[in-house]
């Protein structure tokens, strides 16, 4: 990537398989290192999709985009994985924690997936205790299963997840949607302080227009991708 951002999309088109009725084109889009970017937009908009194309879980049918300098569209989904597991903490709109693993299994799944994230976490208890630390979480919690924690606790261990091993991008899709508005001025705090720690770059997609202020940038989805939405 010329530039040396982060991200980069030029012309990227997709269409779900089977579904004629819904495609998004991206002509440009580009986050610079470090930048923390929001995408706002309605459901059914096409948020997810677009990353779902960052993380390479699909694949653009043309176009290109590359993600640190990688371009996604020469991987097969074998190397797309293990390119995410490597380079990409990603944080689900549903957590998609295991809920009978404990938190520090949970927290340190990633590394399982990717020896160079693992290798950058040289203890990698003291590191658990420290995200876990850093997002507010008890230390007894650290031995409990995901599935006994309160929403916003499972919200936390979601972001040390994604956190560990210092990936260079963290994605995440709606992962204040579970919180008042109280509880999600306090967890964008910390994740954002995490992120500085990190030195990652951001990209979150939320409904919530309120959460902008933080952001280096908040974009539309319909000022990124063009979409077509015809009933199918
Ligand atoms: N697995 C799938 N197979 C086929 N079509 C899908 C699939 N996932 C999403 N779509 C379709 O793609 C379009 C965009 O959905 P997407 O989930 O990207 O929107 P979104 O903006 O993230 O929505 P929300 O805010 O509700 O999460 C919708 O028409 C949706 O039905």
């Amino acid at each position: 990537m010329a530039d040396g951002g982060i991200l980069s999309m030029t012309d990227v088109t997709f269409r779900w398989p089977g579904r004629p009725g819904f495609a998004l084109t991206v002509p440009a889009f580009a986050m610079a290192k470090g930048d923390a970017v929001m995408i706002v937009g309605d459901s059914g908009s096409g948020k997810s999709t677009l990353l779902s194309l960052i993380c390479g879980t699909l694949r653009a049918a043309s176009g290109s985009l590359h993600v640190a300098g990688t371009d996604l569209g020469r991987l097969s989904a074998a190397e797309r994985d293990r390119f995410r597991a490597d380079r990409i903490g990603v944080i689900f709109q549903q957590f998609n924690l295991l809920p009978y693993g404990s938190v520090r299994d949970n927290i340190l799944l990633p590394l399982v997936f990717s020896p160079k994230r693992r290798g950058r976490a040289t203890d990698v208890d003291a590191e658990v205790l420290r995200l876990c630390t850093a997002m507010g979480l008890e230390p007894e919690v650290i031995g409990m299963s995901a599935g006994r924690l309160s929403v916003g606790q499972q919200q936390r261990v979601a972001v040390a997840r994604a956190l560990i091993g210092q990936p260079e991008l963290v994605v995440a899709d709606e992962p204040t949607s579970a919180l008042d508005q109280r509880a999600q001025t306090g967890f964008l705090d910390l994740l954002f302080e995490q992120m500085q720690v990190a030195g990652s770059s951001l990209l979150l997609v939320s409904h919530d227009t309120r959460l902008g202020r933080r952001f280096d940038r908040v974009e539309r989805i319909e000022e990124i991708a063009l979409t077509e939405r015809k009933a199918a």
